[in-house]
């Protein structure tokens, strides 16, 4: 990731502006409070990170602003549009790769594509040149045409990254999207969002366990725990008031009195069991 940097923190927008806004977003499952009394908002162009332990309640969130959950309590706007009362005019406005495998692996690459190209109504004298553009730009013109089973773990994230991207979302939700990667494998995931984040402007809102990859990469954060947000700023703001040398590590130890070990380093055995699961499913 060296040579990679963020603008910085933006200057909150009006509201009707906000690419994500919520207030009071709150989730059960049976009695168990997942998500509890959220709120924040999301500038257009920022990259937002969530960030928590696992069972903080950041898919959840994810699956509230993206209609996949139903929206009980609180009020949530994705570009101004209610996701509870405009699905699917908020998810033709969203790219979205979640954490289990999007992709088909007794495909192609492009065969891949091209299914969520027809699936998002991609105009049909549109949809070989959409979808060549956007595995161009996720470097992988070379494999389109090889089967998907064939492609390491770094491919196959780029590939679910193409698909998403196939729609020309304006806010790109990614749950994870470098988990049980090797370093390399990471950065060109990353390379790639950050090239097309430069060049369409496109909002993102991600989560990750990496806290290096979040500080490089995102203009804010939000720390999540239990439920509940415990943090919100830019990584430089929330190290800073920590004290001098602080890294967002300790941020997240502090707010959360957890913290991430190997796992948000180098890839636990979650990320292991999870890689495993992905090369089954494509094997
Ligand atoms: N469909 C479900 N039914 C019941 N409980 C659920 C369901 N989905 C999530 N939960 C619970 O809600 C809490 C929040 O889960 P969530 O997946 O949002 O956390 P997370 O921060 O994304 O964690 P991870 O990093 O492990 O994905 C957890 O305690 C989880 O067990």
């Amino acid at each position: 990731m060296a040579g990679m940097t963020t603008p910085g923190p933006p200057t909150e927008p009006p509201e009707a502006e906000r690419a994500v806004d919520c207030r009071g977003l709150s989730h059960r499952f049976g009695d168990h409070l997942a998500v509890d009394d959220v709120s924040l908002w999301i500038a257009p162009g920022e990259v937002f990170g969530l960030l928590g332990p696992n069972g903080a309640g950041k898919t959840t969130t994810i699956r509230l602003l993206t209609t996949l959950l139903p929206l009980r309590q609180g009020r949530a706007r994705v570009f101004g549009l209610d996701p509870g009362r405009r699905p699917m005019r908020v998810r033709r406005l969203l790219g979205y790769v979640p954490q289990e495998l999007s992709a088909d692996g007794s495909l192609t690459g492009r065969e891949n594509v091209m299914l969520f190209a027809r699936l998002f109504d991609v105009p049909r004298a549109q949809r070989w040149e959409r979808v060549t553009e956007v595995l161009a730009a996720m470097e992988l013109t070379e494999a389109a045409d090889r089967v998907v089973a064939g492609y390491s773990g770094g491919m196959v994230r780029r590939l679910e990254l193409a698909q998403a991207l196939v729609n020309r979302p304006r806010l790109l939700v990614l749950d994870e999207p470098t988990i049980g990667l090797d370093p390399v494998a990471r950065s060109g995931v990353w390379e790639r969002i950050t090239e097309l984040r430069a060049a369409t402007g496109m909002t993102v809102l991600m989560t990750t366990h990496y806290m290096d990859e979040a500080d490089a990469l995102c203009d804010r954060v939000a720390l999540m725990h239990r439920g509940r947000l415990r943090a919100l700023g830019a990584p430089a703001e929330l190290k800073d008031q920590l004290g001098p040398g602080a890294s967002l590590e300790d941020v997240f130890r502090h707010y959360t009195g957890d913290h991430l070990g190997d796992a948000g380093r180098q890839g636990g055995l979650r990320d292991v069991r999870r890689t495993r699961r992905t090369a089954g499913r494509l094997g």
